[in-house]
């Protein structure tokens, strides 16, 4: 009997399909993933030890998708239905877990139809994405860090960010993160306010995103500035521990992995998430004064120098209390219980 882990398409996703593998792997189980050959899926997972078997089926996205181009997709998901049929006879699968994403679809549908299987949901972000919405009906349990009502309300982050953290009662680093595929707002804001942090002796760490990243190392070169700039790095809780204040985007692994490295935080939602989520997500730590917040057409440098100058000691105190380190053990655990 084999429990499959299915979704990604994008980091925010696979770091929670990854946590969970890891819970598995310590408790000696190989589960199978089903994720997708579009999206970063088969770079987190193709040669993973940790699991039985990684498939990678033909799935994109179908909600931004107009005519044919919406067919197509829908095709793709009712073949990927078919290949997760055999897979689950095969691997006589009865529990499937779903990260959500495109990535998702087949198993999760499959999981659905398939006599005797049960669904569980991993919804990472406060406002529900579209397959979620439709496949949560089903599913025995929907964990979620935003909702009161979840069975288990922590986070499935890593333990390298709580093992990294540390209270910053000074202020030394900045860092910028765009998230798992860089963010050219942020890129450009972290240029603009390079000169005055670098005058005010304040180090900067700044991860661009594969595509940005020989632009924005060049214009730091011609601004002649010593930066730790790189495109993404494996060892980004390392980095977040080195920073005492981030800007960031509010992707939700990103932002709880913050929480959990007890890193004040200026989040920069981006700002065409479906349902703005990101802005909803950041919201719900600045509601408990746990960050700041800002839309990206109103960043300025004085905002982020007034931001610098208040108590973020009190925050990065405070966020210690905002997310515990077993969300992924407690999630394993009430499945493996078939709760
Ligand atoms: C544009 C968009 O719609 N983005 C969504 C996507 O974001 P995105 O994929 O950017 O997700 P997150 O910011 O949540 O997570 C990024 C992950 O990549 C890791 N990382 C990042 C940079 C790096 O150099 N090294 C590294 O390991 C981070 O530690 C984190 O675990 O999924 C998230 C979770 O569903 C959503 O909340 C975001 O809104």
């Amino acid at each position: 009997m084999r429990v499959v882990i299915t979704g990604g398409g994008t980091g925010g996703h696979l770091k929670v399909a990854d946590a969970l593998i890891e819970e598995y792997h310590k408790r000696g189980m190989k589960p199978i993933f089903i994720g997708s050959v579009n999206g970063q899926d088969q770079e987190w997972f193709k040669d993973d030890k940790r699991l039985y078997k990684a498939y990678f089926l033909e799935t994109r996205g179908v909600v931004n998708k107009k005519g044919f181009g919406k067919v197509a997709s829908l095709f793709q998901i009712f073949k990927g239905i078919n290949i997760c049929f055999d897979i689950f006879d095969e691997f006589d699968v009865k529990t499937v877990i779903s990260v959500g994403g495109f990535s998702a679809a087949p198993a999760t549908f499959t999981s659905i139809l398939y006599f005797g299987c049960k669904l569980y949901i991993h919804e990472q972000n406060s406002v529900m994405g579209t397959l979620n919405s439709i496949t949560s009906k089903f599913a025995k349990h929907v964990f979620s860090s935003f909702d009161p009502k979840s069975v288990v309300k922590d986070y499935p982050v890593s333990n390298e960010f709580f093992d990294n953290a540390r209270i910053r009662d000074e202020l030394n680093t900045v860092i910028f993160l765009g998230g798992s595929q860089g963010a050219t707002a942020i890129n450009d804001f972290a240029l603009k306010v390079a000169p005055t942090l670098n005058r005010l002796g304040l180090k900067i760490i700044h991860q661009t995103g594969k595509n940005d990243y020989d632009r924005v190392a060049k214009e730091y070169e011609n601004l002649k500035i010593n930066v730790d700039v790189f495109p993404f790095s494996k060892d980004i809780s390392l980095k977040m521990s080195e920073a005492d204040f981030a800007v960031s985007r509010a992707g939700a692994s990103t932002l709880w992995e913050l929480c959990a490295n007890s890193l004040p935080t200026l989040f920069v939602p981006y700002p065409h998430a479906a349902k703005d989520h990101q802005y909803t997500n950041a919201k719900y730590l600045v509601d408990r004064d746990l960050a700041y917040l800002c839309r990206e057409e109103n960043l300025s440098e004085e905002l982020l120098i007034e931001i610098l100058k208040k108590d973020n000691f009190s925050i990065s105190k405070k966020l210690v209390n905002s997310i515990n380190c077993d969300g992924a053990e407690s999630i394993v655990d009430l499945i493996n219980e078939g709760k």
